[in-house]
């Protein structure tokens, strides 16, 4: 199929016409004509490169009750995503090739997003001994991220020895860095809040501890680090000061750190319950001035699907975790562009040149460029509308954006030339 985009404005810049055949992205012009050509009107629209997400969980296999790759998939296009990262905390723990495959085949079957799978850290997620790290690596799904996430690969020793193993293949560990010592039974972040709340609290120290530690292991044996979802102000120093002696490290931050503070948990709705928890206004504006900066390379979604009795329930017996991938881009409009902190170069390098080449994904993350792979997305700037989870295509219902009025609406996304969102509903 061909398409030809008409009048669509490449990184916010002046208005041009897109002409995608074979997959690709064959020119970028002035009244551009294609015979036979299907026409997109996008007059007013902001095209990017297709969204790359470092973190989502698709809870398939084992929660397809919460999420499928499929459902997932489905969610991660309308928000203009072309590639997501499937987090390894499945039922079967992804810690083996057979897991990364099947979930790999489902994403290529589902053909919304190309789903890459990151393998587990240790087997089980257990912490106690690495998984087959090589074999995932070596696998059709070609596992480059690695993560424990859920949990923090805590013993030091075998961070280091997995830091090492990745090196062999130019992995990276992506570490949830949680000191699990100190955020026995947290539910909150520590501080005023959670002790007039009297809910138990997640110090900012538990997350720093582990990062001012890995980013040191990762120096020590020249291994690639990456952080997941940080989340405070001492976690963007603790980056700026590694990255200024050279240290390998990448870090991201969900779109729910840039945007909301632990005075969320006034209410007590757990769908305001996250793991690192809502910080404080001092952390959000820390975090935003990281991403703006280049400290914080990318934007993460975390997008981490509950079933209604896992989190409709009281506060401390809800499981942590919120939607992202439907919101994602909307949020970092809010908070970065239209605060002037990042334009839409930026967004681009922050959401999909950056994420793309942390994971080693050679045809994602490209330039909108001719000759390129023709994954990208329209989107309109100009909507405004509120957040309404009944009509997310996610199969949870947990966003914590219920009832906000966010900006800008994803009309279309292009995988490969295919589009997998028009008129800003899924195609299939
Ligand atoms: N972020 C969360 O609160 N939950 C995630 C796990 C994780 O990202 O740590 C989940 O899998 O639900
Ligand atoms: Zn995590
Ligand atoms: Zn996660």
């Amino acid at each position: 199929m061909t398409y030809l985009i008409k009048g669509a404005r490449p990184y916010g810049g002046d208005a041009a016409d897109i002409l995608i055949e074979d997959g690709r992205i064959a020119a970028i012009g002035e009244n551009l004509s294609a015979p036979g050509a299907e026409v997109v009107e996008a007059v007013g629209l902001i095209a990017l490169p297709g969204l790359v997400d470092l973190h989502t969980h698709l809870r398939e296999p084992g929660r397809e009750d919460a999420e499928t790759v499929e459902t997932g998939s489905r969610a991660a296009a309308l928000g203009g995503f072309t590639a997501v990262h499937a987090m390894a905390n499945t039922d079967p723990v992804a810690d083996t090739a057979g897991v990364v495959e099947q979930v790999w085949r489902l994403g290529q079957e589902a053909a919304l997003v190309d789903v890459v799978p990151v393998g587990a850290v240790t087997v089980g997620l257990k912490g106690e001994r690495l998984a087959e790290l090589g074999a995932m690596a070596d696998s059709a799904a070609r596992v480059r991220v690695f993560s424990d996430d859920g949990s923090c690969v805590a013993d030091p020793a075998l961070m280091r020895r997995a830091l090492e193993y990745v090196k062999a293949f130019d992995g990276v560990v992506a570490q949830h860095a949680e000191e699990p010592r100190l955020t026995a039974g947290a539910q909150m972040h520590e501080g005023d809040r959670s002790a007039r709340l009297g809910l138990t609290g997640w110090p900012a120290a538990a997350e720093e501890a582990i990062i001012a530690r890995d980013v040191l292991l990762a120096g020590h044996v020249g291994a690639r680090l990456h952080v997941c979802h940080v989340s405070t102000a001492g976690s963007v120093e603790i980056l700026r000061w590694a990255k200024g002696r050279g240290v390998q490290v990448t870090a991201e931050v969900t779109p729910h750190h840039l945007l909301l503070t632990d005075a969320c948990a006034e209410s007590y709705d757990p769908v305001f319950k996250v793991n690192p928890p809502l910080r404080t206004d001092a952390d959000v504006q820390a975090l935003r001035a990281g991403l703006a900066d280049g400290t914080i390379d990318a934007v993460a979604t975390d997008h981490a699907p509950h079933a209604v009795e896992d989190k409709e329930s009281e506060w401390a017996q809800a499981r942590p975790g919120m939607l992202g991938l439907e919101q994602a881009l909307s949020v970092v409009v809010e908070t970065m562009v239209e605060t002037g902190l990042l334009d839409w170069q930026g967004v681009a390098d922050r959401m999909s040149a950056r994420p793309a080449a942390i994971g080693r994904l050679e045809n994602h993350g490209r330039p909108l460029a001719p000759g390129e792979p023709a994954n990208l997305l329209l989107l309109d700037p100009a909507v405004r509308a509120p957040v309404d989870p009944a009509t997310l295509a996610s199969r949870s219902r947990n966003s914590p954006y219920a009832g906000r009025e966010l900006p800008g609406r994803v009309v279309a996304t292009f995988l490969r030339g295919t589009p997998t969102v028009l008129d800003g509903k899924a195609t299939r």
